[in-house]
């Protein structure tokens, strides 16, 4: 099927959503929902010409054990295996991982009491981590708050703050830290955080659990929305532990939790701290955001020479209060619907196909690292980003008497 001169093909069967819902074509390395044969974008009109630019593709799908896909469709999520390729080198062997990323609906509604939506939460997620581990998962990085449905659009504290754990020894970390373990698995688990130790105050989180069962660290989300129903300022600060990476038995890895990825300086920082892979953890939604997504992570993996991770949640969340934003907009009771789509972009510019925009699911990609080198290499970002002159010329521009440069005639 031809579209604006684009050449359009089926995704194959085991890629296909439900019947009652859109199908969706690939273009290149794109998937397009289609919507009465016709593709269609999350504002509802037809696509423009320039959206279906040719991109370089992901260079291989990835065989994936067929239980695995029985496993899958059993515990009804989509599963995808995709693999990058890097150039062979002389001195180094390649260096395979494979990331796996998780994105799902909240099973329970937000009504319910929250040890049950927790509990709930973990086993939907224990059963895709068995999947992850059957296809050979070493990382593994679930979406921003998975414990919780994302309640911080309400600006009420109760009982969303009752979702909040300790990131050292809090049930989830416990039970992922079993997880790790099990499956010898590095395990990236965003949650809501309560500090006890400096006040009981509230975080947005990634705590990084190695594979062997150890808790590695934590890292903070630096950059807190103020947009929309995303009111996240009313419940935690702007994270205060920089921009740590993570050396695991797989690879140097960061966490750009959700709202980051709209900062490339916060990209930036990870990448010169040595991270290889950036995970970005979300949840945002198709009316705000749907049109920056496939750009934005992977243009940080093209201008950081490594890979990015973007994940965000699939489906509809309703609270029971209505509540407004201060945008004019009638009170209402719900975000919108999530749009998944997660996916991993390479430091060549290539990507994976996005998993699906309404139903849970668990991408496979298998990295070689060797091409975060290989990049650098070529382009030379680092070499050529004259960060000196910039640092030099920030510290001025953030002093309260700087006057900028501009000149009049
Ligand atoms: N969770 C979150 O930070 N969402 C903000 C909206 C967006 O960044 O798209």
């Amino acid at each position: 099927m031809g579209v604006a001169g684009a050449v359009l093909r089926e995704v194959p069967a085991t890629r296909r959503v439900g019947r009652s819902e859109p199908h969706s074509l690939w273009q290149g390395d794109q998937v397009l929902d289609l919507r009465d044969g016709k593709p269609f974008l999350a504002w509802g009109r037809e696509p423009r010409p320039w959206e279906f630019y040719p991109v370089p593709a992901c260079s291989r799908s990835l065989d994936l054990p067929r239980r695995a896909f029985e496993a899958a469709c059993q515990g009804d999520f989509e599963l995808q295996g995709h693999g990058f390729e890097a150039a062979e080198e002389q001195m180094r062997r390649p260096q395979l991982v494979r990331v796996g990323l998780v994105q799902n609906k909240t099973p329970l509604p937000a009504e319910a009491p929250v040890v049950e939506q927790v509990s709930a939460l973990h086993r939907r997620i224990e059963a895709i981590v068995e999947v992850a581990a059957m296809c050979g998962v070493n990382i593994i990085c679930f979406q921003e708050a998975w414990t919780m449905p994302f309640a911080f659009c309400t600006r009420e504290k109760l009982p969303w703050t009752e979702f909040a754990e300790s990131a050292e020894d809090g049930i989830t970390t416990r039970f992922c830290q079993k997880l790790a373990k099990k499956h010898s698995m590095v395990v990236i688990s965003p949650i809501l955080e309560r500090d006890r130790d400096h006040g009981d105050v509230l975080w947005n989180t990634a705590v990084v659990i190695s594979n062997s069962g150890a808790i590695l660290g934590k890292t903070r989300k630096n950059h807190i929305p103020r947009v929309g129903d995303f009111n996240e300022s009313t419940y935690y600060m702007e994270g205060n532990l920089g921009h740590p990476v993570f050396q695991t038995q797989f690879g140097r890895i960061a966490v750009n939790i959700c709202y980051g990825r709209h900062h490339p300086l916060n990209w930036l920082m990870y990448s010169i701290n040595g991270a290889e892979i950036i995970f970005n953890p979300s949840a945002t939604i198709g009316t705000l955001s749907e049109s920056l997504w496939p750009i934005e992570a992977r243009n940080a993996a093209i201008a950081n020479h490594c890979f990015t991770c973007a994940i965000n949640r699939v489906g509809e969340e309703h609270f029971p209060n209505e509540f407004t934003s201060g945008d004019g907009k009638k009170a209402h009771q719900d975000f919108g619907y999530f749009y998944g789509s997660s996916y991993v972009a390479a430091p060549d510019g290539s990507r994976t196909p996005g998993l699906s925009r309404n139903r849970d699911g668990l991408l496979v990609t298998e990295l070689d690292l060797n091409l975060c080198r290989q990049m650098n290499d070529v382009w030379n970002f680092k070499m050529t980003g004259r960060y000196e002159m910039y640092a030099r010329e920030l510290a001025e521009a953030v002093k309260p008497n700087y006057s900028p440069p501009i000149l009049k005639e």
